[in-house]
């Protein structure tokens, strides 16, 4: 069991499951596939990020095309600033973002659907990050927008990142051509075109 609430970006969604709390801890169903995010068998590869400092940021990253990966994330120690970004042309709600607060105590998840932008910063030293994605890692496949585009205007909380040189380099949301077509008719109302975003 588990809450699952809508957020102001639709379709990202705040998942917050059941803990089992008795005296030697808790127990707590991290996915199942009857809450509904994705159909069973669709998740492909589990993912595992440690960051070493606070005020580490990876991201914006998408893949795209047949590449296009949802993403399901928590947090098993420490506690991250979790982003997606609405970069689906003619979305009502493109260039928004959510931030969602991800932490090792609560347990919270964060789902991004095919369209988003995504990225984290780490808000405690020693953070570690566990995510299933619905696609295999493709670097042929992948593309990033700039973490600090004063156009989405994300409030991370960190004035001096941790970056990986792909991340500092990475373009604006106005410079690059996205991949992702806002459609009704698609899965996550999202279309994902094979072609690089730049
Ligand atoms: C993402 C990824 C990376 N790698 C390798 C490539 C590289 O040598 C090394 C580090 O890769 P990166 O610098 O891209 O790692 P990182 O910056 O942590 O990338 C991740 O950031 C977050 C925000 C996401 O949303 C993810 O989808 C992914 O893009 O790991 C894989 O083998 N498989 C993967 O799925």
């Amino acid at each position: 069991m588990a809450e699952i609430a809508q957020t102001a970006v639709p379709p990202v969604r705040r998942v917050v499951p059941r803990r089992f709390g008795d005296e030697r801890g808790f127990f707590s169903e991290t996915w199942r596939a009857d809450w509904g995010l994705l159909e069973a068998g669709a998740f492909v590869q589990d993912n595992h990020a440690w960051s070493a400092e606070a005020g580490t940021i990876r991201g914006l990253h998408f893949q795209f095309g047949p590449s296009a990966q949802a993403k399901l994330l928590r947090v098993v120690t420490g506690a991250i600033l979790d982003v997606a970004v609405d970069i689906r042309r003619g979305s009502p709600t493109f260039g928004r973002h959510v931030a969602a607060k991800l932490t090792a105590e609560g347990g919270e998840q964060l789902f991004v659907p095919h369209g988003f932008a995504h990225g984290y910063a780490t808000l405690t030293p020693d953070a570690h990050v566990l995510y299933k994605v619905d696609a295999p890692y493709d670097p042929k496949r992948e593309g990033a927008v700039r973490w600090d585009d004063p156009a989405i205007g994300i409030d991370w909380g960190v004035t001096d990142p941790v970056l990986s040189d792909k991340d500092r380099a990475a373009p604006l949301l106005q410079d690059i051509d996205t991949p992702f077509v806002f459609d009704e008719g698609a899965p996550y109302s999202c279309r994902s075109l094979d072609r690089p975003a730049a």
